[in-house]
């Protein structure tokens, strides 16, 4: 059963990258199915006005909920996920996106502006499974690249998508820290040379290097992934 993505949003163009590279093979093979959706087609008046002014006050402008309706209407089904990308959503991770690879059906909300209205969360949560969710503690100007990150990091997930799914097994965030550096060739670039162990052959000692180095790492820039952290 291939995983279905139906993505809303006010600029499909967005999303042109996921016809690209492995996405695109993805749904070349009929792993995953994506389509994307232009919200203004589910508007009903001349402007195809998709937003308004804030009730309490405040800057910007915020989605309105009728438009939200009809598109997530028009794709919904009781095995549905409806995923709303928001800066104050519960944190997206690698076990998150291992859930939304084994899904049947992903509905992305992208918002703008300020936000979609609460009230489209608050309808669909008693009748289907939905996730507001940030990608990272910092604000982008709308959900369509938090959603093409989460499709990315999603879909390769699948079984069968990724060519190798050895690879799967050692990156990052699998294992606790992060991943080893890595290296090519020529063994000297610039004067600079691949470390000798990686040469050498002997895989125990290429495998101790690489949990040090991962240690190393993972103390460096991410102390907070640290096992007892
Ligand atoms: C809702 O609160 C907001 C406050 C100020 C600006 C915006 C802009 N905005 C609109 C829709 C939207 C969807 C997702 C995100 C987002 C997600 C992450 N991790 N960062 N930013 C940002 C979005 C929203």
């Amino acid at each position: 059963m291939p995983l279905r993505i139906d993505v809303i949003t006010i600029f499909p163009d967005y999303f042109a990258p996921l016809q690209l590279s492995l996405m695109g093979k993805a749904q070349q093979s009929g792993l995953v199915t994506i389509a994307i959706h232009d919200l203004r087609e589910f508007t009903s008046d001349r402007h195809r006005s998709v937003d308004d002014t804030p009730y309490g006050g405040g800057a910007g402008m915020v989605m309105t909920p009728e438009p939200w309706g009809q598109a997530i209407d028009a794709v919904v089904t009781d095995q549905s996920t409806l995923i709303v990308p928001t800066p104050a959503g519960k944190l997206f991770s690698q076990p998150v996106a291992a859930e939304l690879a084994h899904s049947t059906h992903l509905i992305f909300a992208c918002g703008r502006y300020e936000g979609i209205d609460q009230r489209v969360v608050e309808y669909y949560r008693p009748r289907i499974d939905v996730r507001e969710l940030s990608i990272g503690d910092y604000v982008l100007a709308g959900g369509d690249v938090a959603t093409l990150a989460m499709i990315e990091a999603s879909v390769r997930l699948v079984p069968g998508v990724l060519g190798n799914p050895e690879s799967l097994v050692e990156e990052s965030h699998q294992l606790p820290g992060v991943e080893y550096p890595s290296y090519t060739k020529p063994p000297t670039w610039r004067g600079l040379d691949v470390p000798e162990v990686l040469l050498s052959g002997h895989h125990d000692q290429i495998a101790r290097w690489r949990a040090e180095q991962s240690t190393i790492r993972t103390t460096h820039n991410r102390p907070d992934l640290l096992p007892g952290s």
